[in-house]
Parts: C-alpha cells; structure tokens; sequence
C-alpha cells in the first residue's frame, strides 16, 4: 500500500447517519439536548461507522509510537535522548503513566519503535518499526526525506491495520519522544500559520529561560522550510516533524479509512493529527480530541476540529495519557444511543 492509497481508502463520515443519531438523541428518555456534548460526541460516532446507534466500542488500544530527533543538538530539551528508549522500555513492562491509566479504563497498550536512538535490540514486548535512528535537526535540514516520511505513515498505519484486524474498535495515539515538542511546535506553526512564540513550551519542563531559546530553533526550522521547494503538506512533514508523528498520522489514516474513531492525546498527537488532516481533510471527521494539552499549542487540534476537548485536566506528560481517561466517554455516547429508553416508553410507564 502506498501513502496515497492509504488516503484514497478514506471515505468522508455518513452524514444520514449522523441526522439519524441526532433524531434519535431527541426521542430518548431525558430533555432532549440534556446530554449536551455527549449527544454530538454519539452523533459524530454514528456518522464514523455510518450506523445508529453506531458499535459501543469494547476493544480499546492504544498505539505509543516513539522515536528521537535530531534537533536535540539544539538545546531544546532538558532530558537526554536516552529516556526515550528507556521509556519505551517502561512502557513495554506495564509500568508508565500509559499503562496504569490503560489498565484503569481496560485498554490495551501497543508500543512501535519508529526510531528511537539504541544501540541494542529493541527489547521483546515492543514493536520493531524503525525507520531511521532519529531523525536530522530540523533546524538544519529536512528531519526525513520524503521516502522515510512515507515509510514510517505507512508503518503506523500497518501496526493500526493489524489491531483492527484483531478486533480493536477504538484507538487511541500516544507517543514518547524526546525533542518532540519543539517538532510538535514547528509542525502547528507550519499547518496553522500560528507565531511559533503562541505554540512553543516547556515541553517536559524545560527551564523558563530557554523557552525563548526553543521558540529561535522553530523559527530559524520555518525560515529553512519556507526557503525550501514546496512538497505539500507530507513535505511539511518530512521537513519538520518526527518519525512518530509520521507514524500516528499512519495510525490516524488508517483509523479513519477502516470507520473506526480514534481518539487523539495532546500536543504532539495533536500536531501528527494535523499532518493527517492536511494529507487527508475527510481524515477529520474520524479524529476526537480527548484532552487539551497545558502545552501553548494543546487547543490546536480541538480548534482544528471545531470542538473542545473531552477533557482538560492540565495533563501535559504525552504518552496517550489524556486521551485514554476519555475512552469511557466515548463508550458512554455509543451506549446512550444504543440502551437509552425512549421518551415514549416513559410516557408509557406515567
Ligand atoms: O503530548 C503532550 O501534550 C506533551 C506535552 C509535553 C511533553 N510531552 C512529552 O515530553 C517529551 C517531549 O518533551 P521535550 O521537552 O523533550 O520536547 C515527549 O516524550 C512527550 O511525550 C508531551
Ligand atoms: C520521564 C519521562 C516520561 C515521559 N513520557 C512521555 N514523555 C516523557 C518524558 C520524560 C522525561
């Protein structure tokens, strides 16, 4: 398959279906509207599948892609790259955020190793989907070439593929990656237009003072870019963005290509939300926004899509975390459209 197949494989959501889920929300067992966003939560899921009341989802998994990046070498960061596979490691031993958090709402977690800087073997219980050993400092060149963007997309998209296959009816994007929110930043500034000052932060708490510093590096990566040919928005991209990004734009296709909802963590799922939606705008109508990121850029997505949020707990550690506590929303909004009694049947019992 290629990157483009993978998008032509996306039809827009049913909007009869979505007509139908809204009818029906105002024919159940409550004032009707009373559900407030749950009830467009459910009718967005019933415009996904193109059923209502659409699938209540049962198989939640949520897919962590991790890689590094090369404008490290800038000063963006305060952790050193090694956390990165040190924290994929955690992650495939059950005892990250990711996975306590994952047990608590009863969803699976999938680990993929796009290019995480190792020496070793990608240790067992994790994904071997590595497309390059980090990817070049962004500031300097392209962080991929368009070849390696394509690849690790379509990496993600296999790993979603082959869930789905297996039963998952909900997934969910997370990702570890050191560096990654200075790429998150320059691929927002890039796909919004927005000033890299308004979508740049501390990241995983970089010292105040530095921020300033961060907000230099995504500016001179935009003038770089800017100066470069145009390939579009998978040019963007390769040009700005991480191998993991790549990856759950992948995961975030294919979700959509296959009608099943995914759920989007926070700044930089977001920022990989924002390549998919540029490669693919039908794309959007499959993506929810489970929380808003404390980082500057968190509201992007939900501003993208034209919704808050499920959630906004101040969460800002990445790893599918925040989006994994709104899974039982999303369950609740299938469930309310499939068990709700109607307004009748009380009238009936009156
Ligand atoms: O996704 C978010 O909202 C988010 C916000 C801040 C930090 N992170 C995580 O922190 C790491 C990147 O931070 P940094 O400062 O190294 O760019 C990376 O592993 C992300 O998962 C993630
Ligand atoms: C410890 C740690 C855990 C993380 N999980 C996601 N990003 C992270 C960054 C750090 C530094």
């Amino acid at each position: 398959m290629t990157v483009e197949e993978l998008i032509a494989a996306v039809r827009p959501v049913d909007q009869e279906a979505l007509q139908r889920a809204r009818d029906r929300h105002a024919g159940l067992a409550k004032p009707p509207g009373s559900l407030g966003r749950l009830e467009h939560l459910g009718a967005r899921l019933a415009a996904m599948s193109g059923q209502c009341p659409p699938p209540v989802p049962s198989a939640p998994v949520v897919v962590v892609a991790a890689a590094d990046h090369g404008v490290h070498a800038e000063g963006v960061s305060d952790w050193p790259q090694e956390v990165t596979a040190a924290m994929v490691a955690t992650v495939a031993a059950g005892g990250a955020a990711v996975n306590a958090i994952a047990r608590t709402v009863g969803a699976r977690v999938v680990v993929a190793d796009v290019g995480t800087l190792r020496l070793g073997p990608v240790p067992d219980g994790v994904r071997d989907e590595r497309v390059r050993s980090g990817t070049r400092d962004l500031a300097v060149e392209p962080a991929m070439t368009l070849d390696e963007c394509r690849t690790a997309i379509l990496a993600g998209a296999q790993v979603a593929a082959e869930l789905i296959d297996g039963g998952a009816d909900l997934l969910v994007t997370g990702e570890v990656g050191i560096g990654n929110t200075t790429a998150s930043a320059a691929l927002i500034a890039a796909y919004t237009g927005a000033d890299p000052a308004d979508v740049t932060g501390k990241g995983a708490n970089l010292d105040h003072g530095r921020t300033a510093h961060k907000v230099g590096v995504v500016r001179t990566a935009l003038a770089r870019h800017a100066a470069a040919p145009d390939h579009g928005a998978l040019g963007t991209l390769a040009s700005l963005g991480g191998l993991e990004h790549a990856a759950l734009a992948g995961v975030m296709l294919a979700g959509a290509a296959a009608r099943v909802p995914v759920l989007v963590d926070g700044v930089v799922a977001g920022a990989a939300a924002l390549a998919a939606v540029a490669l693919c705008p039908e794309a959007a109508g499959y993506l929810v926004a489970g929380h808003t990121s404390a980082e500057p850029g968190g509201h992007t997505l939900p501003d993208r899509l034209g919704e808050p949020a499920l959630l906004d707990l101040s969460l800002r550690l990445g790893e599918g975390t925040g989006a994994l506590l709104a899974v039982p929303l999303v369950q609740a909004a299938a469930r309310v459209l499939a068990e709700m009694a109607t307004l009748a049947d009380v009238t009936k019992n009156a």
